[in-house]
């Protein structure tokens, strides 16, 4: 894939969670267009003002992130890969600040969860969340704040000219979040894929769902994962969103062909190359927090 001048739709600026992801699926060389919510990543794609979407969809911790399952079926532009991030949260504040005079911290909801034993050895410490890690950071900058700390990630750090107070203050190191790409139906090409996003409904019946995990089973696909989301408006009536994932893609084949008898509004999302760190061909910008080209000296400019 020629990843130069991709423009890559993320929900948050610069920075943030979700551009590192994009920065590790894609290489160095994205341009990232900023959105104020998953719905207008979508709206970007619509609208062709971007490529692709990166955008999350589990954290080990937090779980799923629920809203953004109705937006994949709600828009229906095909999955396209899929990346997992590790979670390494920094404490970091203005130059020259000093932990001792810090009164407010300031982050998104996923990274203020993940550091519950930071916060309970400073409970007088006053917590802001925000719907932006890189976005706290800047706010930092852009408002002089000298009482107050953002946990965000190491690139942010840099972006905004922050010192980092404290590394990896992450209660759980082995933490990650899981995030999707999505892109235009007429940018998909299908190299191989080895995993599958679907969404379906069963009927309200005795061992309904259980018939299409068994078909699962017997054609020995993997579930990786299974997530349910009730229906608007009808009582005891779910999608069902699996992910499987498979050696032999021609028993994925078989069993699709023979869940099709036993769903309702069976959608395939995607199918795509299942993220392996350790066979993985994806670029290595930022794996082990490495920083970016365009991010070194970004200290001095910003
Ligand atoms: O706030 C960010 O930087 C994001 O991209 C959202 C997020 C926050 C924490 C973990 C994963 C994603």
């Amino acid at each position: 894939m020629k990843n130069e001048n991709l423009r890559v739709a993320i929900q948050g600026i610069r920075a943030s969670f979700h551009e590192e992801a994009a920065l590790k699926y894609f290489g160095e060389n994205i341009q990232t267009i900023e959105c104020n919510s998953f719905k207008q990543t979508f709206e970007a794609l619509k609208n062709k003002n971007a490529d692709y979407v990166v955008m999350a969809i589990e954290n080990s911790i937090a779980g799923s992130i629920l809203p953004n399952y109705s937006l994949l079926l709600s828009y229906a532009f095909p999955v396209v890969g899929e990346i997992y991030l590790p979670i390494q949260l920094h404490l970091m504040a203005l130059p020259g600040v000093k932990f001792e005079d810090v009164k407010n911290v300031t982050s998104h909801p996923i990274a203020i969860r993940q550091c519950v034993d930071f916060f309970d050895e400073y409970p007088h410490l006053n917590i802001v969340e925000s719907n932006d890690t890189a976005a706290c950071a800047k706010r930092i900058r852009d408002e002089q704040l000298t009482d107050t700390v953002a946990i965000a990630n190491t690139l942010a750090a840099r972006l905004y000219g922050l010192d980092v107070l404290e590394r990896r203050i992450e209660s759980n190191k082995k933490n990650f979040t899981r995030f999707l790409i999505l892109t235009h139906h007429e940018n998909v090409v299908k190299k191989n894929p080895n995993k599958a996003s679907l969404c379906f409904q069963v009927s309200n019946k005795v061992g309904a769902l259980a018939k299409v995990l068994n078909i699962f089973a017997e054609q020995s696909l993997n579930m990786s994962k299974i997530q349910s989301m009730p229906i608007l408006g009808k009582r005891n009536e779910y999608n069902f969103y699996v992910d499987v994932e498979w050696d032999d893609a021609k028993q994925y084949d078989t069993a699709i062909r023979q869940i099709l008898k036993y769903t309702q509004n069976f959608n395939i999302l995607g199918e795509y190359e299942r993220h392996d760190e350790e066979n993985s061909t994806l670029p290595k910008t930022v794996r082990n927090e490495k920083v970016p080209r365009t991010y070194i000296n970004m200290k001095k400019m910003s």
